[in-house]
């Protein structure tokens, strides 16, 4: 992924009706990085990655992308720049795995046109991935919520972008499905491309994230590494909750919570 050049976001607002949801957001995310997104609910995770994602419009501020800004591009430009995969969806149509999964070729293919050698190589390989090929031929509506979602995930990496942006992927996927995905984003950053991933996982974002964005109440309550971020004092500024950070020598460093409320002294 050469030219890219990551999102210039400047004071970036966003109301719904009169409700801020997100004020006064300045970060430049650089290319090639694995940025996790991080916040209680309601913080403006989504919010912020419809922005990102031009499906919805900033309040006020700005968001380039590769030095142009982002609402100069046209959605088909778009499409072959960056994909969402968002937190829900509904599949209304009975189409089988393998015509969702590649549909994530549609940005490249002109009308009528029929999907080339190296289009339907691509859609083997992200079937692969999500290990999905077992299902080719089921429709959609009939899968679990944890495999719509690796179909969705399949479909994103056939859109085969600079760019991705991620909704809470792992939110419905078992702990294989879900470390097999991380393991996956983060080796797709190697060769330049930028994920932006919303989380409520910590130690998710403590093995996999190369920086972390912190919101809280619409505001930008943090920007750096995930292992310097992400600390006993955040958890409990932002979930009131008590931890501790381990940093054993052979594995990630990540956050052991207090499950049981502590005694009063
Ligand atoms: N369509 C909408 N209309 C009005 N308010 C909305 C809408 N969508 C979100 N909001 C509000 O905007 C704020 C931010 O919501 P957002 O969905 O971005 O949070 P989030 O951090 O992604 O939350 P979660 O972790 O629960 O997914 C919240 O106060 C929410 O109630």
């Amino acid at each position: 992924m050469t030219g890219t050049k990551g999102f210039h976001i400047r004071d970036l607002r966003f109301a719904y009706g009169s409700q801020m949801s997100l004020q006064h957001i300045s970060l430049d995310l650089e290319p090639g990085r694995f940025y996790g997104l991080i916040g209680p609910n309601g913080s403006g995770k989504t919010t912020l990655l419809s922005l990102l994602a031009g499906q919805l419009t900033p309040s006020g501020g700005s968001i380039a992308l590769d030095g142009q800004a982002l609402n100069r591009y046209s959605t088909a430009q778009r499409a072959r720049l960056l994909t969402v995969v968002p937190q829900s969806f509904s599949l209304n149509f009975d189409f089988s795995v393998h015509d969702v999964v590649l549909m994530g070729r549609h940005p490249y293919l002109s009308r009528f046109a029929q999907p080339t050698e190296e289009d339907l190589a691509l859609v083997e390989e992200s079937m692969a991935a999500m290990e999905i090929e077992l299902f080719r031929h089921r429709s959609v509506r009939r899968l679990s919520g944890g495999e719509k979602q690796r179909v969705m995930i399949a479909r994103a990496l056939t859109q085969d972008t600079a760019y991705l942006l991620l909704d809470e992927v792992t939110a419905n996927l078992d702990l294989n499905h879900s470390l097999a995905i991380m393991r996956l984003v983060a080796r797709l950053t190697r060769d330049g491309r930028t994920v932006v991933a919303a989380l409520h996982d910590l130690n998710l974002a403590l093995a996999f994230c190369d920086r972390v964005i912190v919101l809280r109440d619409g505001r930008l309550h943090g920007f750096g590494p995930a292992t310097t971020t992400i600390s006993p004092t955040l958890v409990k500024q932002l979930y009131g909750i008590d931890a501790e950070l381990c940093r054993p020598c052979s594995r990630s460093a990540h956050i052991s919570f207090h499950y049981q409320e502590q005694p009063q002294p």
